[in-house]
């Protein structure tokens, strides 16, 4: 008996942990205006997806990140969180009728969840920097030694043409632009403002302002890639959300980003990684 209910507690933590990267996906979905990306109100840059595609799309991963949690509670070698992970992709696709709607999310926030369910199952702390060490003690090697057999992307094309730091190298590097950019954005716009809406679109612009974003150099090449990091920073200098004109201002960079077909998807899957990660540790 005293077994069962020991697999009743551990289910619900890792169905808690699966729940709030679900949450955290929608929260970034359903922000605007968020330039170039898909939200409610429009589709951005996008032509091949809109709202109700990326919301198929979390429904078919509802489960995904339950089960990579399960997987980081049991220590699962990175082995198996990519069969979840590939499983996953093949769930989105099926959904989505062949679009990649969270491709980046699927492993970067796949991955955190599997740290999170590593240590909730071990009474650990859920504090970021403790999450991420977790990523790299216990998967960072194999995630290296993957990186060489990986089939070719756009995204891999972009890191060996650019010389770029993508999705896989942002992990390796200890998610450097999620810890130092992203959180530090929300959390302090948030004790400024008392805002969730404002705090999320700032922390989203200054990961714009940093992170090489494969979307954008896949769609825009490096002149795409500074030309919306240039109106980032902009956008930060002017007073980013705390001044009283921040929406058109971001809208304006939403225009600009739609007419260059821009969208940076990276950014958009480190705020979601942020909302998740502060949603581990409130
Ligand atoms: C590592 C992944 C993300 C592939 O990345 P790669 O850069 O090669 O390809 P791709 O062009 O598909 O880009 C993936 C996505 O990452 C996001 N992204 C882009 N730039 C960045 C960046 N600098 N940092 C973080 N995310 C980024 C975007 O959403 C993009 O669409 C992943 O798809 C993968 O390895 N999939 C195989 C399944 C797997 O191993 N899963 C692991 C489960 S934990
Ligand atoms: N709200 C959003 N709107 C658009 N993209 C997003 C959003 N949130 C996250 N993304 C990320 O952006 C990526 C989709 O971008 P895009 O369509 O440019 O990529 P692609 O399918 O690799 O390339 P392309 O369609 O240009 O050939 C997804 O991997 C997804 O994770």
């Amino acid at each position: 008996m005293r077994h069962v209910r020991e697999i009743g507690a551990a289910s619900r933590l890792s169905l808690s942990i699966g729940q709030r990267a679900v949450a955290a996906l929608h929260q970034e979905l359903v922000l605007y205006p968020k330039p170039g990306l898909v939200s409610l109100v429009d589709n951005g840059a996008h032509d091949d997806m809109d709202a109700v595609t990326f919301l198929r799309s979390l429904f078919a991963l509802r489960r995904y990140f339950q089960d990579i949690a399960d997987a980081g509670m049991g220590a699962a070698p990175f082995s198996e969180l990519q069969r979840l992970g590939i499983a996953a992709e093949t769930r989105m696709l099926k959904a989505t009728g062949g679009i990649n709607t969270h491709r980046g999310a699927i492993f970067c926030i796949g991955l955190l969840a599997a740290a999170a369910g590593f240590r909730v199952a071990r009474g650990l702390s859920l504090v970021p920097d403790a999450l991420v060490g977790t990523v790299l003690d216990q998967w960072g090697d194999a995630i290296a030694a993957a990186a060489g057999a990986a089939p070719a992307s756009h995204g891999r094309r972009m890191v060996a043409r650019f010389r770029a730091r993508g999705a896989r190298e942002e992990a390796l590097a200890g998610f450097p632009t999620l810890m130092e950019v992203a959180l530090p954005a929300l959390k302090d716009t948030f004790a400024l403002l008392g805002c969730a809406e404002r705090a999320r679109v700032q922390s989203l612009f200054a990961v714009m302002a940093r992170l090489d974003d494969t979307n954008l150099l896949h769609r825009g090449g490096a002149d795409g890639l500074a030309f919306v990091r240039t109106h980032a920073v902009a956008f930060l200098e002017a007073g980013g959300v705390a001044a009283p004109d921040w929406r058109a201002r971001a809208l304006v960079l939403h225009h600009a980003c739609i007419a260059r077909h821009l969208s940076p998807g990276g950014s958009a899957d480190i705020l979601a990684a942020a909302i998740f990660v502060q949603s581990l540790d409130p």
